[in-house]
């Protein structure tokens, strides 16, 4: 175990000076092509985790049984580990990785790196905690390996020369923005107001329908400085990267889907929503009116019915306040409400992924017919955005949350993606307005609101 000297920074003293996490890896990554990493965050930072290079690999390209392919496999590896006995429960060998959102969908170039399913054992993991900081190095062997050597894993992260970390430190995100592409707002309000159509015809109850927006940098863009920004404006979600080959999908989500510890279940409801005030009264209004406001609760109801359905299925006990409280983000507000169960003897983390994935939240009511109204409407691939990423540990207990406000970036060039819940009585220019402010946390890890508001001010 190392001691963090700055625990806030999520630091570690390494290689005789003190590095923090993020760049670390995302520098290492920059310099050597093709690696895999990824980053973990939860809300409130109490525990982050960042692994670098890639021990053993599960992937699955199927449409039904995915889950049940990455649990078995993961199974398999998990109870033959060994060296770990004594790892602290977050320490150890863990399973980072995602679900696509829809594996029926025909999947974009842009989602070259990310297949309907792809879990990592990374080589190399930091666990960072209040208590302390951990490196894992995982390695597969077989009964016939000689000794165990990690001399690859050492000189390799020694190898991060201190000037250049420094840099990357100091390196701002705000890369020059030099063109943007989006769907035309018109053409988008227009579906939205055939899916509401469709609804009030009782075709459906709910459906999810996203839209993004491309940007071009001028430089490539900094993934380090991306996540520090992500983690120090986002405090209240998880911030999460996923970077395979030349790719990385990021962002900082505020929805849990699920956590389990062993037979305990934690998820929740979070759908309805309406923008942050500008000052304390107005901001206090604003969640006043989405607390009675119909439109939103209706929304959120449809999440919460579906969610203890499922849970019901899975749990022996489940718990679900009777309404939900507001949950405040830096630039949006939702509804939200906890739900929590005592898992029926042999219910798994993955079986409850699979259950719940896509929930109404994100994907619609009833699920079949709004994932074949998102495919009809939105006419993208929504690849990992808005699908279940997360971790799992040897026990196979872990968490994963629903991979929204979030972009995929490639070099100089990111796709985001947002998206809202729209009903019967959805109005097509207040859900556009909606999906704007569910843009900015990304758009401002990236520099662009910085730049917008530079000029509106020069105007
Ligand atoms: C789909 C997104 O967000 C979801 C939709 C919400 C809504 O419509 O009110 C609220 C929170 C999320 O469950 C997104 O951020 O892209
Ligand atoms: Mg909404």
């Amino acid at each position: 175990m190392l001691s963090a000297e700055d625990r806030q920074c999520w630091s570690v003293p390494f290689a005789g000076r003190t590095v923090r996490i993020y760049c670390l890896f995302f520098h290492i990554r920059r310099k050597v092509s093709r690696r895999t990493v990824f980053f973990w965050s939860e809300p409130g930072r109490k525990l982050t985790f960042a692994g670098l290079g890639c021990a053993y690999l599960i992937e699955s390209d199927k449409v039904s049984g995915r889950y049940q392919e990455i649990e078995r496999r993961w199974a398999e590896i998990a109870a033959r580990s060994i060296g770990s006995e004594g790892a602290p429960e977050y320490a150890g060998p863990h399973l980072f990785g995602g679900f696509s959102f829809d594996p029926l969908n025909p999947s974009s170039s842009d989602w070259r790196e990310y297949p309907s399913a792809r879990f990592v054992l990374p080589r190399i993991m930091f666990t960072h905690r209040e208590d302390g900081v951990w490196i894992t190095l995982n390695k597969i062997v077989s009964e016939y390996s000689e000794t165990l050597d990690w001399q690859e894993e050492i000189d390799f992260l020694a190898a991060c020369d201190s000037q250049d970390l420094s840099e990357e430190e100091t390196a701002h995100a705000d890369a020059d923005i030099i063109y943007k592409e989006e769907i035309s707002p018109t053409d988008w309000m227009q579906a939205v107001e055939e899916a509401a159509e469709a609804i009030r015809a009782g075709e459906m109850e709910k459906v999810v329908l996203a839209r993004s927006i491309r940007l071009y940098a001028e430089q490539d863009y900094p993934i380090a400085a991306i996540l520090r920004r992500l983690l120090q404006e986002q405090t209240n979600s998880y911030v999460f990267a996923f970077g395979y080959g030349s790719s990385c999908f990021a962002g900082a989500t505020p929805e849990r889907l699920m956590r389990s510890k062993g037979r305990e279940f934690h998820t929740l409801s979070l759908a309805g929503s309406i923008a942050r005030g500008a000052t304390e009264a107005e901001d206090q209004r604003l969640g006043e009116a989405l607390y009675h406001d119909q439109k939103n609760l209706h929304e959120h109801q449809l999440t919460v019915q579906m969610i203890v359905d499922e849970m019901r299925a899975l749990c022996e006990q489940v718990d679900v306040p009777d309404a939900p409280i507001l949950h405040k983000l830096k630039d949006i507000q939702h509804l939200l409400t906890p739900i929590t169960g005592w898992a029926r003897e042999g219910a798994t983390l993955l079986q409850a992924v699979e259950r719940l994935h896509p929930t109404p939240a994100l994907g619609g009511m009833p699920q079949d017919t709004a994932m074949a109204a998102i495919r009809r409407f939105e006419k993208m691939d929504r690849g990992w955005y808005a699908a279940p990423v997360g971790w799992l540990n040897r026990e196979q207990d872990g968490e994963f949350a629903v991979a929204i406000r979030s972009a995929l970036i490639r070099g100089r060039e990111a796709v985001l993606f947002a998206g809202c819940g729209i009903v019967g009585d959805s109005d097509p220019h207040s859900e556009y307005e909606e999906t704007a402010l569910k843009f900015r946390p990304m758009l401002s890890a990236l520099g662009y609101l910085k730049q917008e508001i530079e000029a509106e001010c020069c105007k």
